[in-house]
């Protein structure tokens, strides 16, 4: 068996931009998605999926039902749900030419589904490589992002930038612009979290902004001044010692830029009133910034803030389900040890979809 993480991430900067070729700059945090693997004798693969939650239900699937899920779920739904690992298991296949191989596969997550903060990249990330290892190629994170890219692209209709995944497979703060990705220096900062238990439609939120940018001048601009505050808190940060704590002046700053981001992205229609009421409550509390993070719509805001005092104001906001601190992660994908009881060998119980190959 290989047992392989990789993490969520906040955008500090960028989002839905970074689909018409802006630059943004994503941060992964330590949150992550975990993946077990073990090959198969077989051509079929089996998954077990416990965290997948679609719209207030659970889906599960059971083995003995000949791979139709045992709760009353529509099968598209089945499909979005399971999509994105089905397309990590052909990507393994493709790069190790094996494309007959089986798999019975686990995936345990710490990142809330559809909130804004990459569950689905570090899926397909740590799902690639577990898979590959299994298969007994090692590729780099560099090549596990592409193909995760790839497999994002495909179950996304082709709405999705290389930002998640990169950030994703790589780790710490990144930039990326187009199919230009890097890694940067960034000092580790305060990000606090909050959420509002729901979650947005990635692809109808991108559609849209897509229609406004297409129709007006004036939201194309929009789109493009996102760029330029990017660019702008590029700069913040290429000037800022990574090996130290971020100063007051660098938080506050970043922040601003963070509040002017978030604006827009509200004017694009992809906030919500969550979200608003989240931002609020951060800025409320004395966070230096904050802003929603990723497709939106619904999900997770983020705040930049050394204190307690954003967190608390969070808990405390009519609307927000959770709030926490989440620290920049450092590594990008990396293997796990596999679990030694064998009691939690992955994919072998009765909750389990299983499908031909
Ligand atoms: N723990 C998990 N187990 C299985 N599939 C998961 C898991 N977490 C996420 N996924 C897959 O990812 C999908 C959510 O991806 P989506 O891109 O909509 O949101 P996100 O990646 O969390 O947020 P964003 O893209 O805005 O950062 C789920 O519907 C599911 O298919
Ligand atoms: C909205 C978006 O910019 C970020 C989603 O996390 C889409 C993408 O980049 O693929
Ligand atoms: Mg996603």
């Amino acid at each position: 068996m290989t047992v392989s993480s990789a993490p969520g991430k906040v955008y500090l900067f960028g989002e839905h931009a970074v689909v018409y070729g802006e630059p943004a700059v994503p941060c992964a945090v330590e949150r992550r998605a975990t993946v077990s693997v073990s090959l198969r004798d077989d051509d079929h693969v089996r998954v077990r999926a416990e965290d997948l939650s679609l719209n207030g239900f659970t889906v599960e699937y059971s083995g003995s039902t000949g791979g139709r899920p045992d709760v009353d779920v529509p099968a598209p739904l089945v499909e979005a749900a399971m999509g994105y690992i089905d397309a990590a298991v052909e990507q393994a296949r493709d790069a190790a030419g094996a494309p007959d191989a089986g798999f019975d596969i686990s995936v345990e997550s710490d990142i809330p589904l559809g909130a804004g903060l990459g569950s689905s990249a570090a899926v397909v990330v740590a799902g690639i490589d577990a898979a590959t290892r299994e298969l007994g190629v090692e590729l780099s994170p560099r090549e596990i992002a592409e193909r995760a890219y790839k497999a994002e692209y495909e179950v996304q209709d082709g709405q999705a930038s290389r930002a998640d995944t990169f950030c994703s497979a790589m780790g710490g703060a990144v930039r990326v612009e187009g199919d230009d990705c890097r890694t940067i220096d960034a000092p580790a900062l305060p990000f606090v979290i909050g959420f509002d238990g729901g979650a947005g439609d990635t692809g109808a939120l991108v559609s849209g902004v897509r229609q406004l940018r297409e129709r007006y001048d004036f939201a194309a601009d929009t789109v493009s001044t996102i760029g330029d505050i990017v660019r702008r808190g590029e700069e913040l940060l290429a000037d800022a010692d990574p090996d130290e704590e971020p100063t007051e002046e660098l938080l506050s700053e970043l922040g601003g830029f963070m509040n002017f981001n978030h604006g827009l992205l509200e004017a694009l229609g992809v906030s919500s009133r969550s979200l608003d009421s989240m931002v609020w409550a951060a800025r409320e509390a004395g966070a230096h910034g904050a802003k929603l993070t990723g497709a939106g719509g619904g999900g997770c805001i983020v705040a930049l803030d050394p204190t307690p005092e954003s967190q608390t104001g969070l808990r405390f906001t009519p609307g927000c389900e959770d709030a926490f601190r989440a620290e920049l992660a450092t590594e990008g994908v990396r293997v796990e040890e596999p679990p030694t009881t064998d009691g939690e060998t992955p994919a072998t119980d009765d909750s389990s979809a299983e499908e031909s190959a």
